[in-house]
């Protein structure tokens, strides 16, 4: 089975996790704004930052635009924020009411915001435990 990983980072939080999902699955980890090749991919993990409350303008587009019609089999979330997970979850009701296939686990973890808010996160300790969900999800659905 295939994986791809495609991620947003305004301030770079979410790009650290996205490279450490990558590296564990010995894969790469593409912007949204890059031009992929969604054909034959069959584990699609998706992450983005918290931005008000919602993921960013481009996650949407591409989550409305890009992903329908595709043959890709299981979609995984993951995400940084400063303090809460809306973000996330708004992801998810976005991709349920496109009837695409999001599985219920996700990774979520805090990243750096605003001055000294989370100011050591991502850390090493998260970034490893984000490698670790990847290769966790890759066993549970590359069947
Ligand atoms: C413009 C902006 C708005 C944000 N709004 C929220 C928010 O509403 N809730 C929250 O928990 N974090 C919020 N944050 C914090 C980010 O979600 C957090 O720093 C995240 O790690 C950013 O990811 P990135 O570095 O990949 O862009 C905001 C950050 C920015 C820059």
């Amino acid at each position: 089975m295939n994986s791809c990983i495609i991620y947003n980072s305004k301030t770079g939080n979410t790009k650290k996790i996205a490279n450490s999902m990558a590296k564990s699955l010995q894969t790469e980890a593409y912007s949204v704004k890059d031009t992929i090749d969604l054909n034959n991919i069959d584990i699609l993990f998706l992450g983005d930052g918290n931005y008000g409350g919602n993921c960013s303008a481009a996650m949407q587009d591409f989550i409305d635009h890009k992903l329908s019609g595709t043959s890709i089999k299981h979609i995984i979330l993951f995400g940084t924020y400063g303090g809460l997970t809306n973000a996330m979850q708004k992801m998810r009701k976005r991709l349920e009411a496109l009837h695409l296939p999001v599985v219920p686990e996700e990774f979520g973890t805090k990243g750096r915001a605003w001055l000294f808010i989370n100011m050591f996160y991502p850390n090493k300790h998260t970034l490893t435990e984000a490698a670790l969900f990847a290769k966790t999800i890759i066993k549970t659905y590359a069947q």
